[in-house]
């Protein structure tokens, strides 16, 4: 299979991927990689100089050590001669401090570096993320995009701002530490490579169980993460429904494995610990014993040897390191592979290269043989031709799944039509900058949703320069000005601190303002089905009114009482329009509409 399989999101779940697809995934990964990390080169070299020579400072400290005792303490013995003594302790000294002081300014470096790439890749999500069209957000859940910028993220964090660096380290100390003890005892240095084989045998033993376990972990912890959040986004089904106790039980079985997976893991330390110490341990004895024996017969110095023997022991130290970077690794690549994915995807309604100027708008809306479906093989809207004129008010009913929402969202541009044209004012929405096309057109939906902040903030996100009078005004003139200025803080109130809580009609006031100052020429008004109590309903009703003059509106209308506001009605079924006319004409004629308006009606008295 090619690489096509597996762009952007495609594949994401699944475990096995052919060469091309892992070749091609790769790729991405390394493409990404490189555009972070290429604008801190310099960084990057400095920091790599710096751990160069702070690990080749640490690995001359025995030596000196070696030469103190074999050279500089025989001359004060023997001599009274200090000056040797003295000069190897300074230099001892400026060695092991200039080591330390570089090993921090490798940490600050590495925590620069980091942080910096950090900064960059988690912007980039959540901009990409948020130009991404409709279509990729409601396939791909907020569950998902939450973990790539969370999880993920940390994962990558954690490989570049911890593990990497430490393996960098660990790898030049153990390269110079190995290089010294040869130059300066290569039969030491046999001991330590003869452990070459034992020692790679249990890295080698310890990277295999690691990765199963923690794969194991990732997926117990992100069927942890999505039973979570599903029970607390779904709050008031579980409570309406008494699920809690089922709930209780699930998440009890995913935790127990969660804590199964992690002491796997865990307990694997148990053997990787104690083996390194072991191996150490014995390379140090073999060392001792073939350097005491040469001691003896006079070949071998004994300060070379005490150096030989700390060589020995910092050699085995940091190996750990090793072996813990090459499981964030896995796990990092894993993340990067996603995030990669997810910023390979495209937005599948693009700006247009060129384009057209819309002067001042009338509104009329044409589908010129529009189809479309959400996926190539399901067709929702079936070469459907329709001309809304300018300042008409539309209601669009029809039983559920019908296809008005889809019409609408094709009318705000949210997707485009999988063939065939819309057109506004005459020209094709493709053709229209986005700037312009959300100017003209502008769709308010069921939730009215308010975003953290006070309520004339909210408001103005209908046009970020009006001022506070204007604001006022919109809110006055689709009814909202009275309760508002009843909240603790008028306007200014927080929409999400206690007190400042507003009702769904309340809300629902405050979104129509928001369109109001927003002053399209086309509104599409998703109509909240949540049965409003009647005072509330009658104001809902007379702020439509308002809301809806002079411009074109199409409206889904879940209740009839607002489709007595339209001029035109039309009734969908299955992607089409099957009755189109004023209401009264509807009604008259005895079909769809008329059966649905009489019972209407009759549930009424
Ligand atoms: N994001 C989507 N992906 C795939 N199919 C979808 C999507 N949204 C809607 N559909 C399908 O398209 C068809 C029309 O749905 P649409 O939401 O337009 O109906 P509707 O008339 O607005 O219904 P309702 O009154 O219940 O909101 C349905 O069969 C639905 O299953």
């Amino acid at each position: 299979m090619s690489g096509e399989s597996v762009r952007g999101t495609q594949g994401e779940d699944r475990h096995t991927y052919s060469r091309e697809e892992s070749r091609a995934i790769r790729r991405r990964s390394l493409r990404l990689l490189g555009s972070l990390l290429r604008p801190f080169r310099k960084l990057i070299a400095l920091t790599a100089v710096v751990v160069v020579v702070s690990s080749a400072l640490s690995a001359i400290g025995p030596s000196l050590i070696a030469y103190g005792i074999d050279t500089a303490l025989p001359r004060v013995i023997s001599e009274g001669d200090w000056v040797p003594a003295v000069g190897i302790t300074i230099a001892y000294l400026a060695v092991g401090g200039g080591g330390a002081a570089l090993l921090g300014w490798y940490v600050v470096l590495i925590a620069k570096l980091t942080q910096s790439v950090m900064l960059e890749l988690r912007t980039r999500i959540f901009r990409h993320t948020q130009r991404l069209s409709l279509e990729f957000h409601e396939g791909y859940t907020s569950g998902r995009i939450i973990s790539r910028q969370t999880s993920d993220l940390e994962s990558i964090q954690e490989l570049l701002g911890g593990s990497l660096s430490e393996l960098i380290n660990a790898v030049l100390l153990g390269v110079f530490t190995l290089a010294a003890l040869c130059l300066l005892d290569w039969r030491s240095g046999l001991v330590v490579v003869s452990m070459g084989v034992p020692l790679a045998l249990l890295l080698w033993w310890f990277i295999v169980q690691s990765q199963k376990g923690y794969r194991a972990t990732r997926v117990v912890s992100a069927r942890l993460i999505v039973q979570f959040v599903e029970t607390m986004t779904g709050i008031r089904a579980v409570q309406a429904f008494r699920r809690e106790k089922r709930n209780d039980r699930e998440f009890a079985k995913v935790s127990e494995d969660y804590r199964v997976a992690n002491l796997r893991v865990i307990n694997l330390f148990g053997v990787l610990d104690p083996g390194l110490i072991l191996l150490g341990n014995i390379s140090i004895a073999l060392a001792l014993a073939w350097g005491a024996l040469r001691v003896l017969d006079g070949s071998l110095a004994i300060g070379v040897l005490l150096a030989a023997l700390l060589y020995v022991r910092n050699f085995f130290g940091p190996l750990e390191d090793v072996a813990m970077f090459l499981n964030s690794y896995q796990a990092a690549v894993a993340a990067l592979e996603k995030v990669s994915g997810v910023l390979e995807e495209e937005p599948t309604v693009e700006d247009p290269a060129h384009p057209v100027e819309l002067g001042s708008v009338n509104g009329t809306l044409k589908f010129d043989n529009v189809s479309f479906g959400y996926d190539e093989h399901t067709t929702v809207l079936n070469d459907c031709n329709l001309k809304i004129l300018g300042g008409q008010t539309v209601a669009l009913v029809g039983t559920t799944g019908a296809g008005k929402s889809t019409l609408a969202k094709l009318i705000a541009r949210f997707y485009d039509p999988s063939s065939g044209r819309l057109l506004l004012d005459g020209v094709d929405l493709r053709d229209l900058s986005s700037t312009d096309l959300h100017r003209a057109i502008v769709m308010v939906t069921q939730e009215a949703y308010l975003f953290s902040g006070t309520v004339a903030e909210n408001i103005a996100l209908g046009n970020p320069d009006a001022t506070a009078e204007e604001i006022q005004a919109a809110a006055r003139a689709v009814g909202a000005d009275e309760f508002i200025m009843e909240l603790p803080d008028g306007y200014d109130t927080d929409v999400n601190k206690r007190g400042g809580r507003v009702s769904a009609g309340q809300r629902q006031l405050i979104s129509f303002a928001r369109a109001f100052l927003a002053n399209p020429a086309v509104l599409i008004l998703d109509e909240a089905t949540a049965s409003l109590d009647l005072p509330s309903e009658r104001l809902v009703q007379d702020a439509l009114q308002r809301l809806l003059a002079d411009r074109t509106a199409i409206i889904i209308a879940h209740r009839l009482s607002t489709v007595a506001i339209a001029d035109r009605v039309l009734v969908m079924e299955s992607g089409r329009v099957v009755e189109d006319g004023s209401p009264q004409q509807l009604i008259s004629q005895g079909g769809r509409f008329s059966h649905l308006y009489r019972a209407w009606k009759e549930s009424l008295s």
